[in-house]
């Protein structure tokens, strides 16, 4: 197995990323950290940039002590310089160069012809050496060189005494099979590259740079850099994770591997989000929230009988505790019934089935169904009442400055379904007239409260009520997604069991499992 060598620059190109600044405290913690997590090389950052910088980069230096820490320098001595002082401290200080090569970088940003770039480049390089045992170069916008050329700014690196060459695809430019040829090139027109490490840096504006990262992988390349998430200039680099998980998984393909301590990879995830506020999107590969969440049924079902039939990764291999099976419109009874389990109900398959039927429609309006909704969900049918009346639809007019009304339609026991319209003094109050309107009941509204029992803005909301007439008093509670449904719901449960209590009286009412 060949060993791959990861730089991290999540502290220098991942701080690049619009609208991220790390501080020194900051910087530290995250360079720790990648420590843990095993990373052979860390960018700590750009020390020419500005003093804050370099303070930065010092303090990670001084404070990580098994991984190489790198400052970037543009090929300039005072760059070189503030790296020199920067990396004071480091057990283990590196300086990376670079300068742009392709036609249009040198046409129009450097001004410089071919000529220029390489003399430019190697006394930067001569520079470095005098100070650095290890120096990587990186001929900047590597991709759209011109590949005889790459190939004469590779050699001469090398005579000047590059440690390593970074081939960077700075604008994400590359397709995996052009980028390996880069590197199948390099390895074998350049004298002397057996001297040196290979290195490739990818940028994702096409959304390949992991492809191109393996590909450059797959055609020699010792050394991939990336960052956490994948964060970074633009829209972002190579996904370390992704490169680790890649190589991890296909060892059969790629007989390559990183030295990372892979169950460090969902901390280190939340930390650099954390901290830069560059939220990892749900399907990101890897560390996206649902990149180990099943919702459909037919995958859950697999899933709960065999975990490799949808996972070929297993979440704790990455440092997460499960995968997780998530309730949601697409799912089925297989799934359904086992969290029936897990939240301690045994239910006959029939009850399963009543169950399961509510939850469907539950899961039609609601985007997550949590556990709160499922018990919520059952406990209201576990109440034993018969229902006489059982509310069908109601519709509700309001505007502030027009009485509110509303019409509802409710199935009668042996009557079939009436509707009645009726007003209010608020929309529940119209509800409420218009369903005694329907049933004919008298009877008193004594208490009334609704509370939400779930998260969210489509939380479901719970209404209590309390119904009295002729001495007797019946509870009634309704559980809905809107308010003013599960208001209905409340009263049309209390009538019920009002019903219900003057049939026998001293009756209490009993829970059971459905
Ligand atoms: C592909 C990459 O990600 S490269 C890294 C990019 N990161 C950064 O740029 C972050 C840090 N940068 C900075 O803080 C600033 O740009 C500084 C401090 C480095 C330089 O700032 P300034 O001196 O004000 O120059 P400015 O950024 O406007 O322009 C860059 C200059 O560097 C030159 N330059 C660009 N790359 C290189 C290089 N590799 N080697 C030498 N000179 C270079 C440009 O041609 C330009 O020179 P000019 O002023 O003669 O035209
Ligand atoms: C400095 C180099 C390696 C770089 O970040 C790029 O080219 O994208």
């Amino acid at each position: 197995m060949r060993k791959i060598y990861v730089f991290d620059t999540t502290l220098r190109d991942g701080e690049q990323s619009p609208g991220v600044n790390l501080n020194t405290k900051e910087k530290v913690e995250i360079g720790l950290q990648l420590e843990k997590l095993g990373v052979d090389r860390i960018e700590a950052g750009f020390p020419a940039a500005s003093p804050g910088d370099l303070e930065a980069v010092n303090a990670v230096a001084r404070a990580v002590k098994n991984a190489t820490i790198i400052g970037l320098a543009r090929s300039r001595e005072q760059d070189i310089d503030a790296v020199k002082e920067a990396l004071k401290g480091a057990q283990d200080p590196c300086v990376h160069l670079f300068l742009a090569t392709s036609p249009i970088h040198r046409k129009h940003k450097l001004r410089m012809e071919k000529e220029q770039v390489l003399e430019t480049a190697e006394k930067a390089i001569r520079y470095a050496k005098q100070y650095f045992d290890k120096v990587e170069f990186s001929p900047e916008d590597a991709g759209r060189t011109e590949l005889d050329f790459l190939c004469e700014v590779t050699a001469m690196a090398i005579r000047a005494g590059a440690t390593v060459v970074n081939i960077p695809d700075t604008v994400g430019y590359m397709n995996p099979s052009e980028f390996g040829h880069i590197f199948k090139t390099l390895k074998s027109e350049v004298p002397g590259i057996e001297k040196i490490q290979l290195s490739a840096h990818c940028h994702d504006d096409l959304g390949m740079a992991t492809a191109n990262a393996l590909a450059a992988i797959l055609n020699g390349a010792d050394q991939i850099e990336g960052t956490i998430n994948g964060i970074g200039e633009r829209a972002g680099n190579t996904a370390i994770e992704e490169v680790a998980m890649a190589l991890a998984t296909r060892a059969d393909f790629f007989q390559a591997n990183t030295s990372l301590t892979l169950s460090e990879i969902a901390k280190t995830s939340r930390l650099v989000s954390k901290l830069t506020g560059m939220v990892v999107p749900g399907n990101k590969a890897i560390v996206g929230a649902n990149a180990f969440a099943h919702e459909s049924g037919i995958h859950q079902d697999g899933m709960l009988k065999e975990k490799t039939t949808y996972e070929i990764i297993s979440p704790d291999i990455i440092g997460l505790k499960e995968s997780k099976l998530v309730l949601g419109k697409h799912s089925g009874r297989h799934a359904f019934r086992e969290k029936l389990i897990d939240l301690g109900y045994e239910l006959s398959d029939e009850s399963v089935n009543q169950a399961f039927a509510k939850f469907k429609d539950l899961a039609d309006k609601k985007k997550d169904v949590s556990d709160e909704d499922i018990r919520a969900l059952l406990e209201e049918k576990l109440i034993d009442t018969p229902e006489i009346y059982t509310l069908e639809t109601i519709e509700v007019s309001y505007g502030n400055k027009s009485v509110p009304s509303a019409t509802v339609r409710i199935s009668i026991e042996e009557h079939g379904v009436r509707e009645q319209k009726a007003e209010g003094n608020g929309s529940v109050d119209a509800i409420y007239n218009a369903i005694d309107a329907v049933t004919g009941e008298t009877a008193t509204l004594e208490d009334y409260s609704i509370k939400s029992v779930t998260h969210g803005k489509d939380a479901l909301g719970e209404v209590h009520v309390v119904l009295a007439q002729d001495g007797v008093s019946a509870q009634g509670r309704g559980l809905s997604t809107d308010i003013l449904e599960a208001s209905a719901r409340a009263y049309i449960d209390a009538l019920n069991r009002l019903i219900e209590k003057r049939k026998t009286p001293g009756r209490r009412d009993k829970m059971s499992l459905i």
